[in-house]
């Protein structure tokens, strides 16, 4: 190291040390601000009703007494507010105080001085709120830092662009206030930040990129103009990192006009929930809404109907070959899942505006009270022109109107005296208290028998017609499933061309429909057809949605989304190769090009999760393997292990475990094919090691030695992998191939494969240089050429 470096170093640790001087200061400053907020709330609190007027003699008293709550409630809510505030930002200035920022620019602007510009996980000011001494990584500026190697760069602000020159590029590793590392960098953001970044140890959190954001991610992160951004990205290469971070800036610059409950994402299963869920409160912002869609489905379906999960229906395709209606469902899920399906229910719709909707009675008390027949009559005659939705609220209204004249002739009938005479005491008292409420607490008794039972009478009638009017109201007079139903009964006009096994595809639909059970692949479809009758559900909350693993949802689950959020930005982030499931793959798939003007598609080739070896191989498991580029990260090479029998295949596993911990490995995840054989892995092993099991009801997974299903690894990675039966038996069907991919792309260091018998076609088409075999392997061959 040269002098000027020396002077260099010494100097940036001075300005480190300057700036915690200053982070303590502000902590100090706003710790005095809190304390006088909090006390104050606290005051505020303690004397609230001291401070407001209470009197309800006259209605011009009432609203007076209201007005006045009403002040001193927003006076609170509002120091409770700034003191929110302030308990974010020491939060955030105590994140600061830990590691000021991670990297500098010197920028010139033309014209301008040169100035250098600091980059941290939020902006801090100089005591007199004059000069920044820490930009924000969200800042106009800073994207400099992510965009340009040194030399001439520019960027955009909200007055336009802004050129100069980039005379220094550096970053910093800062921990505990004192720096550990710094480096001058050169095109990418410095491949040693990266490396050491990289090549730590996996958590079972995801952490933030912040520090060393790529270009194309930023792409990414700081696009503001799509109303569609579709990111296919390989495995590992950042899609959802990009996506946490683009969250985090999307708040941060429309924070006037959005908030966190403003974003959704969609994640592939509710491990992947918690798994992201500490990005964002890491960068200082709260969490956006997460959801599954299963989780949506369940919601609007699950209380009536069983719906099937999209595991269960995964784990037929996998272990259901023999079933006699397995190649039938194939082609239901792949149909079911199209968008001609859903052309389909619209002619179905089409062809309901004249008749073929179905109602149910409406029973009280185990009468008939309002017939289906009178529904239906009802609602054809109303004006075909008005849409199906508009003509079952008119309905609607109409049966609640029966419903209110029955109530009326109810009154006069012999079993509400019955019920009277059988009122509890809390039921008579529950009435008076209703009776009183209605006379504005005026009256302390009925005012004679005459009245006091008429209005009991009235309350016991109302009690029973309730329930009646809500699911009136829920429109459960309509009869869903047998509309449903009619998809696959009737003949319905349609110009395309249905699949070869309709017919089929029929039988197996009403079979399940008559138990009741709304498989996976009908829950969207039968939703989609629900809305189109009750009237279309839209929610306007929302402003982005991100799609996470996007190639597994189908174009009609897609499309269904789409209406759901009419007026939000959407980010679809997803890799066709691990298109685990059956309807996302050979047919039309969401990222294949649409005439959609509003779409801009970012392609990610680099894989930064896993060594450069392990790249190496699981790139030429996939068909278009050669565009993926490895991160140039040394590591080992995978290995096969072929094991003639389960006792075999344990006692070898153990032993790669008990390796890998010596290692200094802390996530070690075997994966199973399915469930099923995560469990029986989980059991072989258990009186061995600790582990924990991992199902499709787990939200979330410690450090350690995990036993999972592959569609339940998705989106997560672990130090090293274990692939517990990577046989021909287990994965000989081309069908499996992206299941096989998914599972080995989860390694970041170290990838093992073992396998029963014969490995898997996968593995033998690879090139033998890309993979070590050990051990049994040369026997194995040997015992089968005897054979
Ligand atoms: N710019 C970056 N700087 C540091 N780490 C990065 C960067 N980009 C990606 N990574 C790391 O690479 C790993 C994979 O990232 P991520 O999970 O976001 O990828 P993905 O494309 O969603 O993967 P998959 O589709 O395989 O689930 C993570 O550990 C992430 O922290």
């Amino acid at each position: 190291m040269n002098n000027e470096e020396e002077k260099e170093i010494r100097q940036e640790k001075e300005r480190i040390d300057q700036m915690i001087v200053e982070i303590d200061h502000a902590i100090k400053k706003l710790h005095n601000r809190g304390s006088d907020v909090k006390s104050d709330a606290l005051e505020l609190r303690k004397t609230f009703w001291q401070d407001v007027t209470v009197n309800l003699d006259e209605p011009d008293d009432v609203i007076e007494t209201f007005t006045s709550i009403k002040q001193q409630a927003e006076l609170l809510s509002e120091r409770e507010r700034s003191h929110g505030q302030i308990h974010k930002r020491l939060k955030t200035l105590a994140r600061l105080k830990d590691s000021p920022y991670f990297g500098r620019i010197d920028f010139k602007e033309e014209g301008e001085e040169v100035e250098s510009v600091y980059l941290g996980i939020a902006s801090f000011m100089d005591r007199n709120e004059e000069h920044f001494l820490i930009y924000d990584w969200r800042a106009p500026i800073s994207s400099l830092y992510y965009d340009f190697p040194p030399g001439p760069a520019s960027y955009v602000t909200p007055e336009g662009m802004i050129s100069g020159e980039m005379t220094l590029k550096r970053q910093f590793i800062i921990r505990n206030g004192k720096m550990i590392s710094m480096f001058d960098t050169g095109i990418t953001i410095g491949d040693e930040l990266l490396q050491e970044v990289l090549g730590s140890n996996a958590t079972t959190q995801m952490k933030s990129i912040v520090a060393t954001i790529q270009k194309e991610q930023n792409r990414i992160i700081r696009n503001e103009k799509s109303k569609l951004l579709v990111v296919q990205g390989v495995a590992g290469s950042g899609k959802t990192s990009a996506a946490l971070q683009r969250v985090a800036y999307l708040l941060y610059r429309y924070r006037e006009t959005l908030a966190s409950e403003n974003i959704m994402l969609f994640s592939p299963n509710p491990l992947f929930n918690s798994y992201v869920s500490t990005v964002l409160p890491e960068l200082g912002e709260e969490n956006m809404k997460q959801t599954t869609f299963q989780e949506y489905l369940d919601s609007q379906l699950g209380s009536h109907y069983r719906v099937e999960d999209s595991f269960s229906q995964l784990e037929f395709l996998l272990n259901e070959e023999s079933s006699a209606y397995y190649h039938t469902r194939m082609a239901s899920i792949r149909f079911k899942g199209s968008l001609s399906f859903k052309d389909y229910i619209d002619s179905f719709l089409d062809s309901i505006h004249l008749g073929g909707l179905y109602f149910k009675n409406i029973f009280f008390r185990g009468r008939v009270i309002v017939s289906k027949m009178d529904i239906l009559d009802q609602f054809y005659q109303l004006d075909m022109k008005m849409s199906i939705a508009n003509r079952i609220q008119i309905v609607q209204d109409w049966i609640i109107k029966c419903l209110r004249t029955q109530a009326k002739k109810e009154q006069k009938k012999s079993w509400v005296e019955e019920e009277i005479q059988l009122l509890e005491k809390e039921d008579y008292l529950a009435a008076f208290n209703a009776y009183k409420k209605k006379h504005r607490y005026k009256k302390d008794t009925f005012n004679d028998f005459e009245e006091e039972k008429k209005f009991l009478v009235k309350q016991v009638v109302n009690r029973e017609m309730k329930p009646l009017i809500r699911s009136v109201k829920q429109l459960r007079f309509i009869d869903m499933k047998k509309i449903y139903q009619q998809i696959f009964t009737e003949q319905i006009p349609f110009t395309q061309e249905l699949p070869a096994e309709w017919e089929q595809i029929c039988q197996i639909s009403i079979t399940a429909l008559q138990k009741n059970i709304l498989s996976y692949e009908d829950a969207t479809p039968f939703l989609y057809l629900k809305e189109r009758i009750e009237g279309k559900k839209v929610n306007l909350s929302i402003r982005h949605v991100f799609i996470d693993e996007a190639q597994d949802y189908s174009p009609f689950q897609f499309a269904y989304l789409k209406e759901l959020f009419p007026y939000s930005k959407m980010t679809l982030l997803g890799d066709m190769n691990q298109a685990i499931f059956l309807h996302s793959k050979d047919m039309v798939n969401i990222f294949q090009e649409d005439p959609d003007s509003e779409k801009e598609t970012i392609v990610l080739t680099k894989s930064y999760r896993s060594t450069k070896q392990i790249v190496e191989f699981t790139r030429g498991l996939v068909l278009d393997g050669d565009k993926i580029e490895p991160f140039n990260r040394e590591g080992r090479k995978p290995t096969l292990t072929i094991v003639s029998d389960e006792q075999d295949l344990k006692w070898k596993v153990l032993e790669r475990i008990h390796k890998l911990r010596h290692r200094g490995y802390q996530t070690i995840a075997v994966i199973g094919k399915n469930a099923n054989e995560a469990k029986q892995a989980f059991l072989a092993l258990a009186d061995q090691i600790d582990g924990y099991l991992m199902e499709k009801g787990s939200i979330h997974y410690e450090k350690g030695l995990v036993f999972i299903p592959a569609y339940l690894a998705k989106g997560i990675e672990f130090d090293a992998v274990i692939m517990y039966n990577a046989s021909q038996k287990n994965y000989g069907r081309e069908m499996e191939r992206e299941l096989f991919y998914t599972s080995c792309t989860r390694a970041m260091h170290e990838l093992h494969l073992y396998s029963l018998g014969t490995e898997s076609m996968f593995i033998s088409r690879q090139p033998e240089t890309t993979y070590d075999v050990l051990e049994n392997y040369e026997n194995m061959k040997l015992q089968e050429r005897k054979l």
